[in-house]
Parts: C-alpha cells; sequence; structure tokens
C-alpha cells in the first residue's frame, strides 16, 4: 500500500473516492425504498388492531383470545424481523471493509512526509501550504505527527498555524494546541517559549494541575540552560551538500566555472544519422564530463513508454531493500517494440558506444517527496556499467533535480532532454566524482529513463587505459 511512492496511484484514489461516494448516494435510495415498505407493513399491522382492539380483562379468561393475541404477536415480530433483515446495512458494511481506502496509517506516513520534505527544503508550514491551506485539525495532526518523531521545532511550527485557524467548527480546541505549544517548546530547549504557552494555558484553565507542574518545573530549568535556541527560526545553515545543492544553493566558483562551458549542435563526429538532425548538446560539467542533450524524445514516444510502464512498475529497491532512500517506482522495459530499438539506437549514435551489452530501458515515477539518495550507478568489477545515458521524461515543478555532490552540479529536469556521463575512467576505475542522487520531488510528477551501458562491446569504442589518471 503506497499511496505516495508513485504519482500513478494518487490519481486512482481519486477515481477510488468517486465510486465510494457514488455507492452511498445507491445505497441511500435502496434504504429509502426499505423504509416506506417498512412505513406501509407498520400501517398494516397497526390497522389489524384497530379493527380488533385488544381487551385485557376478555383475553385473561378466555382461551381463545388469547390465542389470538399470540398469534397476532407472533406475526407483528416475523413481520419486523423480515423487514429489517431485508436491511442492506450488513451487506454494504461488509463490502465496504474490502475496499482499499487509506488507512491511519497511511495518514500518518503521507504526514510524515510531508514533513520530511519541510525539513529537506526549510520549509515553513506557511511555504508549503501556499497553495493549499490546511484547517486547525489538519494542520494539528501534521503537528502531532511531528511531535511523535522528536520533530520539535516542526511539531511547534505546525502547532501554532492550527492556534491561528481555530474556528468553532474545529475538533481540536485551543487547550490542547496550548499544551502541544508549551511542551513542543520545552522540548526543543526554549524554555521562555515553553513558559509563555504554559501560561496562557493555565491563564484558560485555572485548574489544570499538569501545567502547574510543568510550569513550575520550566521555571526552575530556565536558570539552569544556558542555550535558548530561536524556536520560530529554521536553521537554514547547509550541513550537507546534496541538500544544499537540491536547494539551489550554489557557490559561486561552481557558478562561474559553469557559465563558460559550451553550448552546440553535435553532429557524434560525423555521424551521418545526426548529420541530418544534429542534437543540440550542452556541456552541463567538464570534470567528469556530463553532457545534456535537447529533444532527444518526443512527447508521443513519452507518452507511449509511460503508458507501458505504468501497469508494471513496483516499489524500486536499492541493495538493501525497500527504503526511503528510493522513493519510486520502476520496471526495466526488456520486451522490445519500434520506440525502444529507436532510443536504444540514438543513445548509440549520439554516444558512440554500442548497444550490446547495455540493459533494457529502466523507467522510473517518483511520487511525492520521491528521492533516490546519493550513490553510483556502478561499481568496480568486470563489465561494470561504463556510463549512464539519463532521460527526462518531465519536466519537474519545484525539487527533483539530479546533483552530483562531489563536484557541486544540480541538473534541473527538463522533458525530452537527456544526460549523459562515464562512471568508469577509461582504465576502468570507478570516477568518484560521479556519485549523484536525485533530489526529492517538492510539486510535481517526476519521470526519468535510464540506460546503462555496459564495458563489454567497447573495447574499440572507447580505447582503455593503462594510466591511472583517465
Ligand atoms: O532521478 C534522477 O535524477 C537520478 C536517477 C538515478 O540516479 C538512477 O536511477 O540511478
Ligand atoms: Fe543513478
Amino acid at each position: 500500500r503506497e499511496f505516495f511512492s508513485s504519482t500513478d496511484k494518487v490519481a486512482q484514489l481519486f477515481e477510488e473516492e468517486k465510486d465510494l461516494l457514488e455507492s452511498f448516494r445507491l445505497y441511500i435510495d435502496a434504504e429509502e425504498k426499505n423504509v416506506e415498505r417498512m412505513k406501509s407493513a407498520l400501517l398494516i399491522l397497526q390497522l389489524y388492531t384497530y379493527f380488533d382492539p385488544e381487551n385485557p380483562e376478555k383475553t385473561l379468561r378466555d382461551p381463545v383470545a388469547a390465542y389470538k393475541l399470540l398469534r397476532r404477536v407472533r406475526k407483528e415480530w416475523l413481520t419486523i424481523v423480515e423487514f429489517t433483515q431485508q436491511s442492506l446495512y450488513k451487506k454494504y458494511q461488509e463490502l465496504l471493509a474490502y475496499a482499499d481506502i487509506p488507512e491511519l496509517e497511511d495518514l500518518d506516513g503521507a504526514a510524515s512526509e510531508l514533513i520530511r520534505l519541510q525539513e529537506f527544503y526549510k520549509l515553513y508550514p506557511h511555504n508549503i501550504t501556499k497553495e493549499t491551506p490546511l484547517n486547525a485539525d489538519e494542520a494539528y495532526h501534521m503537528g502531532f505527527v511531528a511531535y511523535d518523531e522528536d520533530k520539535f521545532q516542526h511539531a511547534f511550527l505546525w502547532f501554532s498555524y492550527s492556534l491561528d485557524r481555530l474556528t468553532e467548527y474545529s475538533t481540536t480546541t485551543e487547550e490542547k494546541l496550548l499544551h502541544f505549544l508549551s511542551s513542543s517548546a520545552y522540548h526543543f530547549g526554549s524554555l521562555p517559549v515553553a513558559i509563555y504557552f504554559g501560561q496562557r494555558l493555565l491563564n484558560l484553565d485555572p485548574t489544570n494541575e499538569k501545567i502547574k507542574v510543568e510550569l513550575s518545573l520550566y521555571k526552575l530549568l530556565r536558570f539552569q540552560r544556558t542555550s535558548n535556541p530561536d524556536i520560530f527560526t529554521l536553521n537554514t545553515k547547509s550541513d550537507n551538500s546534496y541538500e544544499a545543492l537540491c536547494r539551489g544553493e550554489v557557490d559561486e566558483r561552481t557558478s562561474k566555472r559553469q557559465r563558460a562551458l559550451s553550448c552546440r549542435y553535435s553532429t557524434g563526429g560525423g555521424n551521418p544519422r545526426l548529420m541530418y538532425a544534429p542534437v543540440k548538446e550542452e556541456v552541463e560539467w567538464d570534470e567528469p564530463r556530463i553532457i545534456r542533450y535537447h529533444d532527444i524524445i518526443s512527447d508521443r514516444e513519452i507518452e507511449f513508454l509511460k503508458n507501458i510502464s505504468r501497469p508494471q512498475l513496483s516499489r524500486s529497491e536499492t541493495r538493501r531493500g525497500i527504503s526511503n532512500y528510493r522513493g519510486s517506482q520502476s520496471v526495466f522495459l526488456e520486451e522490445d517494440n519500434t520506440v525502444l530499438a529507436r532510443i536504444s539506437q540514438s543513445i548509440a549514435d549520439i554516444t558512440g558506444l554500442s548497444m550490446e551489452s547495455a540493459e533494457g530501458l529502466h523507467v522510473q515515477n517518483y511520487g511525492i517527496g520521491g528521492r533516490f539518495g546519493p550513490h553510483y550507478d556502478t561499481w568496480d568489477d568486470e563489465n561494470g556499467r561504463i556510463a549512464t545515458f539519463l532521460i527526462y521524461m518531465s519536466d519537474v515543478e519545484i525539487g527533483g533535480a539530479t546533483v552530483f555532490p562531489e563536484v557541486g552540479v544540480a541538473v534541473q529536469p527538463k522533458k525530452g532532454s537527456a544526460v549523459f556521463w562515464y562512471n568508469l575512467h577509461k582504465n576502468g576505475k570507478l570516477d568518484l566524482k560521479t556519485e549523484h542522487a536525485g533530489c526529492p520531488v517538492l510539486v510535481g510528477n517526476k519521470w526519468v529513463a535510464n540506460k546503462w551501458i555496459h564495458e563489454f562491446g567497447q573495447e574499440f569504442r572507447r580505447p582503455c587505459s593503462l594510466s591511472e589518471w583517465e
């Protein structure tokens, strides 16, 4: 049950919601008819008693009258049982139990994913809800999940967002929010803030013994703790080059060097197929060489590939199994078709490498928050993945760049383009600078396709070298 590892699954939930509400409407219609029938049955039963009124005294001494009464009550009971058994209620409940509806853990998981995105991209509740505001109860749930995961600053910010949006229709209450605001601030180490909200709670509810005790404790601790971190401001200091690159923080040296790199049309060193339709190539980086090729696949081909991939997608694994390190669904397209053949030929033409030992095209769809942590595409063995040809089959609105933390390069997905690099030096050793990662998708839907090209078959196309440096 992976609602978020693929955007396609979310689309499916929309359909399920429609069906669910439609089934409820039909159920109500059926119940209404049933209610009408029961009302007329009741009328008939009442009519019997009207024509044959009860006379307790007579019934007590006349056995025939008693018999009649017994029969009548039994009949009434049978009628009621029959009608109430016709109720669709039980059946409907049974069927509902089979429906594939998000469970509590799915909701918690989704909230948890949003919080991970906030941490990664340093986003406040008001940033992440800019397009889609949450109400007080939704925000309370966000805060609760963050609190549960010991993410006290994000919890505090969500509770505060919730408090601002509290209305008379909210399920959550000011008391609850003040309690959690105080408690989150305490756990984060902001004692004056914990005291402030604790005091507000006490003013609201002077009988709250628990907060009295907590407040006195906080006041005591206030003098012992020296540091008092600012709970209202997210720390944006970059401690991790992968995350900083994903956030678009490029350092000066990188951007200067990048501006000097060129963009030109290539004919693959005189390949006749490319003479007719040269590919536009752009050098994204020089060392290692990362080259972007524009417009190498059409929108129609992309749609075709997505369509054949969709039914086969399954949660991508890392070498250690399924993990958040890799939040995507993927499939290797092994079966032959003209589109795959065309792409394969095109990659051979552009790169000048043989596709003989290449793997099938690996199509990948990232869901909300989907990412692929820093990794190498190959390992140092015989016939390793000498090169990677990474095709972008979608634009991504926000996030989702491919970044190379070792060299400080971020490549933004652009639909129809591809990037190419060698993972191995000419001497067959792994190029440590090719470590790369897929940044979490913040807004949008990310589709990529990988062609991994292996060493075998490249002997004459990329002559090997014995040098340590190539
Ligand atoms: O999605 C990306 O940007 C990178 C994908 C990748 O590195 C891989 O699939 O090996
Ligand atoms: Fe990769």
